[in-house]
């Protein structure tokens, strides 16, 4: 579904900061992203979704060639990709519900459509009674999962998540996780950044590792049950 194939990224006239990086992601699957400090974790996530082009290499999304993309084709792509910052990037004069019904009504959803879709989705993430909340008023638990919500109304085809669970306790990371858990479950293509190395072990999803823009892969392995 995505591929990369030798791909090298600077910034500027800097060094390479990501270094003949090749991995595809299969229709479906879940993938964390590992690295320490400054790996070039950031940066490959921005090549997946689409505000910075590699500097060198073969990147394939949805069977499109990106280099050969056609004028006006990238706003399409990129609608089919939801992103989940650690710092959530929520509109602070806006509720929860007006957070993730926004990509809907950008889209031109009815007013019905988007009440129906938006408050179902709000109810599975566990924020039934923080609807019509600011975000300024939410925890960060809340906030995420307003943010995950929100990335993931337009059934996005691939999901990516930059730390998204940087900002909160371990009971939450791990509540989040099975979230992510669960929609990669219902065919969304997900790919995680952490640096929690816990959580890459109770999962147990093949891992890509970077090391100084190099990036390796490590197979799944069997979920930890970190209780047990
Ligand atoms: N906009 C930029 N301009 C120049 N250099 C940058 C820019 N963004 C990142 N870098 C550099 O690229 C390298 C990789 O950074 P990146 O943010 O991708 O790493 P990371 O693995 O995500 O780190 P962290 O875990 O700390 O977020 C670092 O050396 C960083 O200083």
């Amino acid at each position: 579904m995505i591929s990369f194939e030798n791909v090298g990224m600077r910034y500027g006239m800097g060094n390479e900061v990501l270094t003949d990086v090749n991995f595809s992601l299969d229709r479906g699957s879940f993938h964390f992203l590992v690295g320490p400090s400054g790996a070039g974790k950031t940066t490959l996530l921005k090549l997946l979704y689409l505000t910075h082009r590699p500097s060198r290499g073969l990147v394939n999304f949805f069977g499109k060639d990106l280099v050969s993309l056609e004028r006006g084709a990238l706003p399409r792509i990129r609608r089919r990709i939801g992103v989940v910052f650690q710092d959530y990037r929520l509109l602070d004069h806006m509720t929860a519900f007006e957070n993730v019904a926004l990509p809907l009504r950008i889209q031109g959803a009815k007013r019905a459509q988007i009440a129906d879709h938006v408050e179902e989705l709000l109810c599975w993430v566990g924020l039934e009674g923080r609807m019509h909340a600011r975000p300024a008023t939410l925890s960060g638990g809340e906030k995420q999962r307003v943010a995950i919500a929100r990335a993931i109304i337009n059934k996005p085809d691939l999901l990516v998540a930059d730390e998204p669970t940087g900002n909160v306790d371990s009971e939450m990371s791990r509540r989040l996780m099975h979230l992510f858990v669960a929609l990669n479950k219902e065919g969304t293509t997900t790919i995680v950044a952490t640096h929690d190395e816990g959580l890459v072990r109770a999962v147990g999803a093949p891992v890509l590792r970077l090391d100084k823009g190099t990036l390796t892969h490590e197979p799944g392995g069997k979920p930890v049950d970190p209780g047990a």
